[in-house]
């Protein structure tokens, strides 16, 4: 039975880890969004920001991916339920890129609140 049950879990992981692997090879956004994180991550060590900003940072990132990732599998169930051009179809992608448009823009405005201080501190 708690055989049965890790089996379960390990299988489920293991999905979830091929998802990612998946849909970090083949779209091109979430290569971005991971060079941007890690230019993110070196400035926040570089700049030495607190524990809270980190918090924060970390917790922006995070949501940037899984929006963008979260769009992606709309993109293919979109696709698969409606490979043929439909209002509904386009009205589902739109409101799913203007998901990722949000945070990404919300990002931006948090990036700009934590480092702007610090590099014109800098000066
Ligand atoms: N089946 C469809 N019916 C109607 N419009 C569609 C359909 N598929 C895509 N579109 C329109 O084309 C746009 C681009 O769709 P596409 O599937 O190419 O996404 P994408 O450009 O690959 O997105 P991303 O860059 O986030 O991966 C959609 O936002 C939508 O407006």
């Amino acid at each position: 039975m708690n055989a049965k049950k890790n089996n379960g879990f390990r299988a489920a992981f293991g999905n979830a880890f091929l998802g990612f692997d998946y849909a970090f090879r083949t779209e091109r956004n979430l290569k971005i969004h991971f060079t941007v994180a890690v230019l993110v991550i070196t400035a926040g060590a570089l700049l030495k920001v607190s524990a809270l900003e980190w918090a924060i940072l970390m917790l922006t990132i995070g949501a940037v991916f899984v929006t963008e990732m979260i769009n992606t599998a709309i993109e293919y169930t979109v696709d698969l339920a409606s490979p043929e051009k439909h209002d509904l179809a386009r009205k589902a992608k739109d409101v799913s890129a203007g998901a990722v448009l949000i945070i990404a823009a919300s990002s931006v405005i948090i990036g700009l609140i934590i480092f702007l201080p610090k590099l014109i501190a800098l000066f």
